[in-house]
């Protein structure tokens, strides 16, 4: 047989041998366990050439093509992707503690030095004790109510900001920028007593040493690392993306130092001063147990504070300018709102922010930040992972889940779903939770709504982003009429980043309500 035929034969057996592997490892482990149906593979790729940014709507496709429960590879990655409440709760609440771990992620273990991101950790004894931490000290009911009176000085900061903008003419208005410095500084007011951000970069397009900091990371967490999917390829590096991690945790640890070492040394300087008030915020809760608490050493307490920022001010940004974004789009939601928000408040010309207590019973809020969390979701999907101690995989039902499964719960898909909202699924329709008494909460009970998550990985700042979001929404809709830019098209596309935000940023313009005058805020 001369070299050409051999070839060819060889070549032909090969391929012939990858199909018969392919077909087979489609539908079966090697156990001869049954994987959930999905479409076929490629080598190394897995199922990576069917994905693409945003990842939620690709989910979706697979999901209508396959069904409810759909497995693929990401890379080397097995991953099942869920997309009915059903499921969700099987997955959430029943195997809750089997899929109570998150997918080890290059990013967060080098940014968040050593992988100390909450958020990100392995689920085990320390991942236990923080989240108690957490949940008990950090974002306690108590805490998020401490810090009213912050959250309203940044509020009556942010409309006058507005106003002024607002009497010199028609301005036009990054939302997202003005809403995230505003939650980003009652965020860092709440755990180390510093504003952080300037509202006027809402209009000079300038930022903020911290802002600069926190978008060069932003982009770093939102590009997928080549490495976290096919991990025998991680030393190569061909995105250059760990310099930039590298770079992005200098950024921090020095940001985060300076900040440390002078509460330390002004609690020094004040320890035998009772009438110093050591108290005043989270960091002042974290340093009074630095020394009693063998984990919560600087390098821990850094950690804490990077990782609520980064968990908290891109969320509920998210969630706003997405709500607001919906209200412009809809008037007859936005005065039905309105009209709500003047009975609470009379309108007289020195004008005060709403406060958390006047807008607790709204129900026409609550059924519009809900609606607004449910169509846009600002983690679209949540992502957990097999515990790592479950080495031989888990057995669900008929199916069989290698060891180290993603889960992914695709809540964008879910929110879109007629089967379980009807034929206005896909739109922007507060009255939904206004039928009955028993509608649907977004608090981790509800599995066709969980904004949140639920279980013991559920968010911990509900409370705090429940509080943050209605708030922000509701002044902002009291206190001026809201217009899009003459000429410009409101653009409801769907970004990728590391949460699910609006493409196109969402630019408005205020004017000052003619019933309102022009107070000023108190
Ligand atoms: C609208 C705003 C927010 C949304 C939509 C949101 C959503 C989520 C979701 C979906 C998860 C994963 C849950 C799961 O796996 O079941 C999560 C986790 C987390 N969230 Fe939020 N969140 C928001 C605001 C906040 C705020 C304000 C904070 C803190 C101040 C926060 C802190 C955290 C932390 C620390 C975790 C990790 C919990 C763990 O893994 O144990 N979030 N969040």
């Amino acid at each position: 047989m001369d070299l050409l035929v051999f070839c060819e034969c060889a070549c032909a057996i090969l391929t012939l041998l990858f199909v018969i592997r392919t077909i087979l490892s489609s539908g079966k482990t090697r156990q001869g366990n049954r994987l959930p149906p999905g479409p076929p593979g490629r080598p190394i790729l897995g199922h990576l050439h069917l994905l693409q940014l945003p990842l939620h709507e690709s989910l979706h496709k697979l999901a209508q093509q396959y069904g409810p429960i759909v497995f693929i590879k990401m890379g080397a990655m097995p991953t099942v992707v869920i997309s009915s409440p059903d499921l969700a709760r099987k997955f959430l609440h029943e195997h809750d503690h089997d899929f109570a771990d998150r997918p080890s992620m290059e990013a967060s273990k080098r940014i968040f030095l050593d992988n100390g991101s909450i958020v990100m950790m392995e689920y085990g004894p320390l991942w236990r004790e923080l989240r108690k931490l957490y949940t008990v000290q950090m974002l306690s009911v108590r805490r998020v109510e401490m810090f009213e009176r912050s959250r309203l000085e940044e509020m009556h900061m942010c409309l006058e900001t507005l106003q002024n903008q607002a009497s010199r003419g028609k301005p036009n208005v990054g939302m997202r920028k003005l809403v995230f410095n505003t939650v980003g500084n009652m965020m860092s007011r709440m755990l180390f007593s510093k504003r952080l951000f300037d509202l006027d970069e809402a209009f000079s397009g300038e930022e903020s040493h911290f802002k600069a900091i926190v978008e060069r990371s932003t982009v770093v967490f939102g590009t997928p690392y080549l490495g976290d999917l096919i991990p025998w390829l991680s030393w190569l590096d061909i995105q250059g993306l760990r310099r930039r991690m590298d770079a992005s945790r200098k950024e921090y640890d020095d940001f985060f130092e300076a900040i440390i070492t002078e509460r330390i040394m002004e609690r020094e300087g004040h320890a035998d001063d009772d009438d110093h008030e050591k108290d005043k915020d989270c960091l002042d809760t974290l340093l009074k147990s630095y020394t009693e608490d063998g984990n919560l050493d600087k390098k821990r307490v850094k950690c804490i504070l990077m990782d609520l920022m980064a968990a908290s001010v891109e969320t509920t940004t998210t969630s706003i300018e997405w709500t607001i974004a919906e209200l412009l789009r809809n008037p007859r939601h936005l005065n039905k709102l309105r009209e709500e928000l003047d009975m609470v408040s009379s309108s007289d010309p020195h004008h005060n922010c709403l406060e958390d207590s006047q807008l607790g019973n709204l129900k026409y809020l609550e059924a519009i930040v809900k609606e607004s969390l449910r169509l846009h979701p600002p983690f679209a999907v949540n992502v957990r992972q097999i515990c790592g101690g479950l080495n031989n995989g888990l057995k669900m039902g008929e199916y069989h889940f290698p060891a180290k499964t993603r889960l992914l719960i695709n809540l964008w898909a879910m929110a879109r779903d007629t089967n379980v909202w009807g034929s206005s699924a896909g739109q922007f329709c507060p009255e939904r939770f206004l039928v009955d008494e028993d509608s649907p909460d977004v608090r981790g009970q509800h599995y066709e709504l969980l904004p949140f998550g639920t279980g013991r990985r559920g968010c911990p700042g509900t409370n705090m982003a429940l509080t943050v979001v209605p708030f922000v929404v509701a002044n902002l809709v009291k206190a001026f009429d809201w217009e899009i830019p003459d000429g410009a098209v409101l653009d409801l596309s769907e970004g990728a980043a590391l949460t699910a935000p609006m493409a196109k940023p969402l630019i408005a313009v205020p004017c000052i309500r003619r019933s309102h005058g022009q107070g000023t805020w108190s």
